[in-house]
């Protein structure tokens, strides 16, 4: 489905500040007037050789596209090789599956092990679902930043193990929305995953925005897709429930939240995001929480915004490049 390009693309742009100054003209596509640039994005991770950002930077430039920022990674005694560029074409120069073409002709060249391109004024917006227990201030974060487009998803509904009264804030914005909302009742011997599974099938990803169950491998495994988490925690000391009660309880200094990809092991998955504060000996357990709380939604919101612009890549077994 394309939208409005100039709508689209000035979104976009709102998200990718280096974009703000690109020479970008809202008329037709119709080349033979001043042709629309539109942004897109590129991230490769091969082996590590001589010449890949040549190759790479050369294919943008042959159909005219213009690079506006451009990282690259290359590990020490690690023989990888990362990066992510931001550009501008014309899509009537360069259409959008040619665009794909022409980077997987590269990427075939070199055995990469990822090349994704995303163009967000054309491609779909990802769909994810998410998944909370019974406390909704992750919930309401990652909504009112939906809403002002800043956190570019479709979020095609809300599952929680807990129920919530039709009358309050979240399940008003909801209904106003149109985003549904499946209260799916857990027990300690059913965690329900396979109606869970049922409800997000069609997704890209999950958020789990303080879902308190701890998924199984067989969950995982059967969604088979990236599921994000928020602890509010600094991964990886005071893993499980209650971490601001146990940090509180270490007499720590600093405080945080951590934003990881789920994996089996509890709260041990790659991390994306963390954010920390300082308490102190006036702090308490309330505002240790409260502090935690504020830390968690910010941090979330921002990964899930990193893995939307495809700035999260696997590093290693257990680590992430996050550009
Ligand atoms: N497979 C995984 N599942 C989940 C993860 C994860 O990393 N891997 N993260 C959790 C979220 N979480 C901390 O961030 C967390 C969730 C649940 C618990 C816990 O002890 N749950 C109890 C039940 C608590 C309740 O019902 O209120 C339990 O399962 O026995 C600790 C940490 C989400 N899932």
């Amino acid at each position: 489905m394309i939208r409005r390009i100039s709508e689209r693309a000035s979104c976009f742009a709102k998200n990718f500040p280096i974009l703000k100054s690109s020479r970008f003209h809202g008329e037709s596509l119709d080349s033979s007037v001043s042709p629309v640039l539109i942004p897109g994005v590129h991230v490769f991770h091969c082996q590590d050789a001589v010449g890949i950002v040549a190759k790479l930077s050369d294919c943008i430039a042959a159909k005219g596209g213009n690079i506006l920022g451009y990282d690259v990674f290359v590990p020490e005694n690690n023989n990888v090789f990362y990066s992510r560029s931001e550009f501008i074409f014309d899509p009537v120069k360069w259409p959008r599956n040619q665009v794909d073409e022409d980077f997987q002709t590269i990427a075939q060249r070199y055995g990469a092990l990822n090349s994704v391109v995303r163009v967000p004024s054309i491609d779909p917006k990802y769909k994810i679902a998410l998944l909370l227990s019974k406390q909704d201030h992750c919930l309401v974060e990652m909504l009112h930043k939906w809403q002002d487009g800043k956190l570019p998803v479709d979020i095609t509904c809300v599952i929680s193990n807990h129920g919530r009264a039709s009358n309050t804030h979240v399940m008003r914005f909801l209904e106003r929305h149109g985003i549904p909302y499946h209260y799916v009742s857990t027990t300690k011997e059913n965690k329900r995953e396979d109606d869970i599974l049922k409800l997000v099938k069609d997704t890209d990803f999950l958020v789990l925005a303080r879902y308190m169950q701890i998924l199984s491998g067989n969950f995982l495994k059967g969604y088979g897709k990236d599921v994000i988490n928020i602890h509010h925690g600094l991964l990886p000391s005071f893993k499980g429930g209650y971490p601001a009660k146990q940090a509180f309880d270490a007499g720590v200094k600093l405080i945080g939240a951590t934003s990881h990809f789920v994996t089996e092991e509890l709260d041990s998955g790659p991390i994306i995001e963390q954010m920390v504060e300082s308490v102190s000996h006036r702090d308490n357990l309330r505002s240790f929480v409260q502090k935690s709380e504020d830390l968690e939604k910010k941090c979330l919101t921002k990964a899930i915004k990193s893995y939307c612009e495809l700035r999260v890549l696997p590093y290693g077994t257990n680590k992430t490049v996050v550009f």
